[in-house]
């Protein structure tokens, strides 16, 4: 029976194809352009203030014009693609030479937004850039761009999805080689091609389904199909809860790791800080209750964005200040990603066999999985060794003072950053697993993909058009991800976080 629903299909794969298939195709966004979008779009691209370029960036059916209004070269029209030295002048006063530049045309739809685009290269200084700006205005039917619009114009074109703009977007923000990577990633259409396939096979199923239905009961194909695309959507199911499972690192790579330094009053953790920081960040001083509020840094530990919180030593207190201040301690320990307990070596070292049983309850309630241990101030221990509490990999010895053991503390410390957040680099330093879900959107769309693919698991066999209906959702989550469906109410979300002129 499953050889013949298989021969039926292969027997009819223009039916499959124009019912299905066509009607749910791999995305090539292109939606219509209003009359205030058409419009030729300018911005300044690159930060406003003193600097040797400056790049003014022209969108639309006008840049041509605005080439003609605007550059004075030896030439009436641009050799597209190609540099040309040119002076900028203005459109009513062409002997009025406001910069003296450089000029390129990009012929749409060979441009980063599909339309023609002009890019003027000029002195980046105050007055220059708005005397650019402000011929620029003069030319009837351009106007000053909005945030993200040239982005927004790259996607409307269909030229890149919404994974591939919120990369560009992520791409200049991000501030650690693990963010440029996965940014980079991204810009380039890595998720926009695995979430593709993966939509792409949910139609796939779809498809099995559709054919299902289309062929009817008299038949006799309903097992073999139905089980064939039972298989399929189980394994994709188990795909997107691999994804899912990521232990969010993805979106804590982009937004950073919490790390809560922690552990009793005078251990060393301002100072921690202060070392990780290269800088006096926090007072330290031999008064035990020095840190209150908590100091929050955002650094870059090996590649990795982190941001650390020194907190106000745990002990029982009658002072009230101080009181919060161990509050504040212990939520933020709660909610960090990964915690570091400061020990004083000194006051430890009896206990070397189980170090929780030297530490105060109010500690201890704080240490868990999460939690890595730093023994510090090792000068005032005579043959303190490194390696003495180090069975796990997550235990170090330093002296903060000195400097001892701080080098294999941080080198050790990086790994256990990379191993936890599962970013681990082969030998080209390239992310051999990189996330697939960067930003919550994505993954409350393929969550609720998952959703519907295990209702159609559940009961798609009781009723196929209702199974087909379930799959049909699990696909529009997905193409939601990369903006093939709905666009308009997540355009908002995603471009609103640009700058001007990107
Ligand atoms: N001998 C020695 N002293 C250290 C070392 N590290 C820090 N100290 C000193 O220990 C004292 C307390 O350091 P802090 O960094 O303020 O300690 P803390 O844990 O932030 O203290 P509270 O904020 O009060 O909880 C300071 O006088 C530091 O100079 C070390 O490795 N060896
Ligand atoms: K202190
Ligand atoms: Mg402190």
């Amino acid at each position: 029976m499953a050889l013949r629903a298989l021969c039926n299909i292969s027997a009819r794969p223009h039916c499959l194809r124009s019912t299905t298939a066509a009607y749910y195709s791999t995305p090539s966004i292109s939606l219509p352009l209003s009359e205030s979008q058409k419009k030729t779009i300018y911005a300044l691209s690159t930060p406003k203030g003193k600097g040797g370029v400056g790049v003014i960036r022209i969108s639309g059916p006008q840049s041509l014009d605005a080439w003609r209004s605007v550059v004075k070269s030896g030439r009436q029209d641009p050799e597209p693609w190609k540099m040309n030295r040119c002076k900028i002048v203005h459109p009513l006063r062409k002997d009025d030479v406001l910069d003296d530049g450089m000029a390129v045309f990009f012929k749409g739809p060979k441009s980063f937004t599909s339309e023609d685009v002009l890019e003027l290269h000029i002195h980046s200084g105050r007055a220059i850039t708005s005397s650019v700006l402000d011929a620029l205005s003069s030319i009837p039917g351009l106007r000053h761009a909005e945030a993200g619009e040239f982005t927004k114009r790259a996607f409307k074109s269909g030229r890149i999805d919404l994974t591939q703009a919120e990369g560009i977007k992520d791409m200049i923000e991000a501030e650690t080689d693990a963010q440029r990577r996965i940014a980079v990633g991204a810009a380039m259409g890595i998720s926009r091609v695995k979430f593709t396939e993966l939509r792409d096979e949910i139609i796939g199923c779809l498809a099995l389904i559709e054919a299902l239905i289309d062929f009817g009961e008299g038949e006799d194909i309903e097992e073999g199909v139905y089980d064939q695309a039972r298989t399929r959507a189980q394994t994709l199911l188990t795909t997107i809860e691999g994804h899912l499972s990521d232990r969010r690192r993805g979106e804590l790579l982009r937004s950073g790791v919490r790390l809560a330094i922690f552990g009793p009053p005078n251990a060393g953790k301002s100072t921690l800080l202060n070392f990780l920081a290269q800088r006096e960040a926090a007072i330290v001083t031999p008064i035990p209750g020095t840190t209150r509020d908590i100091l929050e840094l955002s650094l870059d530990i090996g590649g990795i964005p982190v941001l650390v919180g020194d907190t106000a030593g745990v002990r029982e207190t009658e002072d009230l200040v101080e009181e919060i201040g161990v509050e504040r301690a212990k939520k933020a320990v709660q909610a960090a990603d990964i915690s570091l307990c400061v020990l004083p070596l000194p006051e430890i070292r009896p206990h070397s066999k189980d170090i929780r049983l030297g530490l105060a309850p109010e500690i201890q309630e704080l240490i868990d999985e999460k939690t890595v241990f730093l023994f510090n101030k090792a000068d005032l221990v005579s043959g303190a060794s490194q390696n003495t509490h180090s069975t796990t990999g997550t235990e170090w010895q330093v002296s903060l003072s000195t400097g001892q053991g701080c080098k294999a503390f941080l080198s050790g410390f990086e790994k256990i950053l990379q191993e936890r957040f599962d970013l681990s680099f082969d030998s080209t330093g390239q992310d051999r697993n990189p996330p697939l879900i960067t930003h919550s959107r994505h993954r409350v769309h393929l969550q609720s993909a998952a959703d519907f693919l295990r209702v159609f698991l559940d009961y798609g066999s009781q009723d196929v058009v209702l199974g087909a209906e379930e799959l049909r959702y699990a696909a529009q989550a997905v193409g939601r991800i990369s903006g093939t469906v709905d666009v308009e109410d997540v355009l908002d979300v995603v471009f609103r976080e640009f700058c001007i002129g990107k």
